[in-house]
């Protein structure tokens, strides 16, 4: 029988986690944890996930600051907004959803918050330290942090002797992801667009994580008998059999047929996107302990 992980049955044990953190920080040293996120323009999907991301931090009683920017603001503007939010002692916690407007520089934005404010885990100093395997000690990106409780979940701390592919190679992602694969002993391969037989690659996966953005390009017979197979993807399509004009949530893995080989798989939606959320608010949580001079907890 194959397993289909429940990500927001996962993702609730983490967000308890951080509750109860939050309580024990408040009533013993005083401190509230808070969040700001930043968006820039409209774009619904960025917003849909932005209030989202909001709503949790509330809930979990954190100070929970939202701005939303207009599409024409100013890299200085932006710039000044992050410095502000920096020398913020009540903020612990800084995320600049992306992506930006095209004329919007992402790069010297995320390098300008602290990075002990940096919740994302894409200050260079976070992902230096994820790639020279100090899990401990900086922030780390909160998908692949998320991907990993569910790697944790099925195959313990210690990957030695599995094979790992993740396909995708992005700073927000796929590095951060093979590294953390790497650093619980896995043999990784990191696939992408340049990759010769990806199938080929895939099918030696014991852990094949997807990070594409390529509506189900993932099947079945890319998948080893027995794979745990982890979906990051999100893809909005076309569903006319929901109706006219309606559309609905794919991940980059072809469910139905990857589920029927694999032992363990995420769906999409369901799976790694809730727990994206609930490791940034773990990742604030994290960040207001050390400040506070405390010892954070462990996720
Ligand atoms: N669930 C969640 O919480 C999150 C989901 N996502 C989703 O994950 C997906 C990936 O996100 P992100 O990493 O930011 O995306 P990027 O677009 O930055 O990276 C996509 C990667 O896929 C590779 N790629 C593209 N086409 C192919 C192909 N045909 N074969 C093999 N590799 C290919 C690219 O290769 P190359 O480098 O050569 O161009 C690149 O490395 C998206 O769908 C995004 O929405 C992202 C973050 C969080
Ligand atoms: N600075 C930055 N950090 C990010 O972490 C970041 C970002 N920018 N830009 C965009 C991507 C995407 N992302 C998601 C978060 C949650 C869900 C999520 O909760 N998805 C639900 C479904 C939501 C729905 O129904 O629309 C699920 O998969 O079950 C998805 C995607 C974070 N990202």
């Amino acid at each position: 029988m194959t397993t289909v992980i429940d990500g927001k049955a996962v993702a609730a044990s983490v967000i308890e986690t951080v509750k109860s953190a939050t309580r024990t920080l408040e009533t013993e040293a005083g401190v509230r944890a808070g969040l700001a996120v930043v968006i820039v323009g409209e774009d619904p999907a960025s917003h849909a996930y932005v209030s989202a991301k909001s709503r949790m931090a509330k809930e979990c009683g954190f100070l929970s600051v939202q701005h939303t920017l207009p599409k024409e603001t100013s890299q200085e503007e932006l710039a000044a907004l992050v410095a502000e939010l920096n020398a913020d002692p009540s903020i612990h916690g800084i995320l600049v959803q992306l992506p930006l407007p095209k004329h919007l520089q992402s790069e010297p934005i995320i390098q300008s918050i602290l990075p002990e404010k940096d919740v994302d885990g894409l200050h260079v100093v976070n992902a230096g330290k994820v790639a020279t395997g100090d899990l401990d000690g900086g922030l780390v990106s909160c998908t692949p942090a998320g991907a990993m409780v569910f790697v944790r979940r099925t195959h313990g701390d210690d990957l030695s002797g599995l094979n790992a592919v993740v396909i995708g190679r992005s700073n927000l992602f796929g590095k951060p992801m093979s590294a953390l694969l790497l650093a619980a002993n896995a043999t990784v391969t990191t696939a992408h667009s340049r990759t010769k037989d990806l199938p080929a690659v895939c099918r030696n996966a014991d852990i094949l994580v997807a990070a594409v953005g390529r509506a189900e390009m993932v099947k079945a017979d890319w998948v080893k008998p027995g794979a745990l197979v982890i979906d990051v993807g999100i893809n909005r399509v076309p569903a006319p059999e929901r109706g006219e004009g309606k559309t609905k949530l794919v991940g980059d893995v072809a469910f139905e047929e990857c589920a029927r080989v694999a032992s363990v798989i995420t769906p999409v939606p369901g799976g790694v996107g809730p727990m994206t959320i609930a490791m940034l608010m773990a990742n604030t949580i994290i960040a207001a302990y050390r400040k506070a001079g405390r010892k954070p907890p462990k996720f």
